[in-house]
């Protein structure tokens, strides 16, 4: 775990990214009872460099009765590259959709801003969540961006744009946050259902298996530590399923 005293990375990172973390990590502090997650080797913070330019990865892992893990992730390359990670695992006795979102900000903009409640069962979301998410007013960003082939595992909410200006920023931050307070409130009223188990943790596993297939993120990780512990990364902490 990051140690409370030392400032977050956030601080050195684009303004969406900062107050996209405070955002998501206040939801959870208001709607979840967090508790820590174990990460391993002490992955609370790590830097690497090999040809390439510094990575440094700052971790932080909770877990909830109803999540296995949610994890948010910053990490700054070098000095140019911003990037916002963050995934809640559902407990798989718990029939819950994957949420995830994914900000990428080079020399002070927002490339790439992603952020989904994705499907994990017949591949349409709980009910609750459609009706929810459809009464949300659509948001008609100037720059949406095409999903890569691997990309079908997201849902028809997905938001995938090029934040075009700070009022379109404000908009993604806006919506994330009541893509995740939508979820934390109905994870809270999801009774459990052992009964699908073997059944959600094979959804969690397609959906981590295609995105363990983005090439964009496993270069970044080679070129600061080296192919192996790449895979082992996107394997073991960034798309892990329980044993
Ligand atoms: C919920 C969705 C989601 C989650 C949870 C997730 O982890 N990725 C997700 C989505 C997603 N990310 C994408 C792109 C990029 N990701 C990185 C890097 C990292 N992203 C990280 O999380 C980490 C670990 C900290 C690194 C290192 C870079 C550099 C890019 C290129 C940026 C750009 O094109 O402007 C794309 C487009 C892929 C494509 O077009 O082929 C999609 C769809």
């Amino acid at each position: 775990m990051t140690s409370t005293s030392s400032p977050s990375l956030r601080t050195e990172q684009h303004s969406l990214i900062q107050k996209l973390a405070d955002c998501i990590e206040g939801v959870w502090q208001e709607e979840l009872e967090l508790s820590p997650y174990p990460l391993p080797e002490d992955l609370g913070y790590v830097e690497g460099k090999l040809e390439g330019e510094k990575l440094r990865i700052e971790n932080r892992c909770y877990q909830t009765p109803e999540f296995r893990k949610i994890h948010l992730e910053l990490a700054k390359v070098g000095t140019t590259l911003d990037i916002l990670h963050c995934v809640m695992f559902p407990n798989p006795n718990y029939d819950l959709p994957m949420f995830g979102t994914d900000l990428v900000g080079a020399k002070g903009k927002i490339g790439a801003a992603i952020a989904d409640l994705s499907p994990i069962r017949q591949n349409v979301l709980p009910p609750a969540y459609q009706q929810q998410l459809s009464d949300l007013p659509a948001i008609a960003f100037t720059h949406p961006r095409d999903l890569p082939p691997w990309g079908h595992i997201f849902s028809e909410f997905c938001l995938f744009v090029r934040p075009d200006n700070p009022d379109e920023e404000t908009l993604f931050l806006n919506r994330v946050k009541e893509y995740v307070q939508i979820h934390c409130q109905q994870a809270r009223n999801t009774p459990a259902t052992p009964e699908l188990h073997s059944e959600i943790l094979a959804g969690q596993r397609n959906y981590c298996d295609h995105q363990r297939k983005n090439d964009k993120t496993r270069r970044v990780l080679e070129n600061a530590f080296g192919n192996e512990w790449a895979e082992y990364y996107m394997t073991q902490v960034l798309f892990d399923l329980p044993a």
